[in-house]
């Protein structure tokens, strides 16, 4: 048996699909959304992320504002700019693309980013609302893990979810997500400290691996039929390695690719955050 494939990739352009007919709704009433993206410093990584965000933009209509700063930056002229975010109409959300380097104070960054303009849900009061169970922009990893499982009818509702890693962008806010009325699951979240990792996988219906360490779920950790999705981006002598050993694919029910499955749809689900910030904009 092998896994059926989660496809984040197709999955993301159905989502743009949907997106679209809201886009051409808002341009009627004379608005374009608008997604910012605040990058400091020359990381590749980071570099070709901020530019697959503005690719997709541009693929459903949305507009590109783009602030790339150097990584000598200070915290006060960062923080200038994200003033100007917050004040610029264009704008309906931004992100600033994390890791920041090290002599920057990334969480007095993200405190300053208007709530109503936070597209990734990492700033404070999303947070707080998430927990709180109020709206607000949702984590976009989080965020495209549940819809993806959804949209392939993966069931949630009582299922066991075992969830590696603690980390805010996944593992603590998708534990929060999922355990919400509307998703229903159980969630056990895993970090360095657990006892048994095995143990936890195994009873698992449901694995979300976002520790960070190349194939730590292997094939014997996994209940057959169980969904692994695998969110890990570590790179090995030079390409992209997850976190779930590929010989999983011949144990679980249901598997998402990486790259091609978690990775698209943290964009969908960025690209999905702005498009509402713009809605609700209009509707002030
Ligand atoms: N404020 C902030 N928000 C983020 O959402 C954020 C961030 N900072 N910092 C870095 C991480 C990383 N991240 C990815 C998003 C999409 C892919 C993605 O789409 N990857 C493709 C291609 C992978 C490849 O081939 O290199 C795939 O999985 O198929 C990957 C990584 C968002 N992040």
């Amino acid at each position: 048996m092998t896994a059926k494939i989660l496809d984040g990739k197709a999955t993301k352009d159905a989502i743009f699909a949907e997106l679209r007919p809201r886009v051409a709704a808002l341009a009627e009433r004379g608005v374009t959304p608008g997604l910012g993206t605040v990058l400091v410093g020359d990381d590749p990584g980071s570099h070709s992320y901020v530019k697959m965000k503005h690719a997709d933009s541009a693929k459903i209509g949305v507009n590109s504002i783009r602030r790339d700063l150097p990584a000598d930056i200070s915290q006060e002229k960062l923080e200038a700019v994200v003033d100007d975010l917050n004040a610029d109409p264009a704008c309906h959300g931004y992100i600033v693309q994390l890791p920041l380097p090290r002599h920057l104070d990334a969480n007095r960054v993200l405190e300053r980013i208007a709530p109503e303009k936070d597209a990734d849900g990492l700033a404070p009061v999303s947070l707080g609302r998430l927990v709180l169970g109020r709206r607000g922009a949702l984590p976009c990893t989080p965020y495209g893990i549940i819809e993806l499982l959804k949209r392939y009818d993966v069931e949630l509702n009582g299922a066991q979810v075992t969830v590696v890693g603690r980390g805010i962008t996944v593992g603590r806010t998708l534990g929060l997500l999922l355990t919400r009325r509307s998703e229903n699951a159980t969630v056990t979240l895993c970090h360095t400290g657990t006892r048994d990792l095995a143990a936890e996988v195994r009873r698992a219906d449901v694995v979300v691996a976002a520790a960070g360490v190349p194939g730590i779920i292997k094939p014997d950790m996994v209940r057959p039929g169980a969904a692994v999705l695998d969110v890990g981006v570590s790179h090995v002598e030079g390409k992209l390695t997850g976190d779930v050993d590929p010989a999983v694919a011949e144990v679980a029910g249901w598997l998402s690719p990486n790259p091609g499955g978690v990775g698209p749809m943290t964009r969908a689900m960025l690209v999905s955050n702005v498009v509402e910030a713009a809605e609700r904009a209009v509707a002030r």
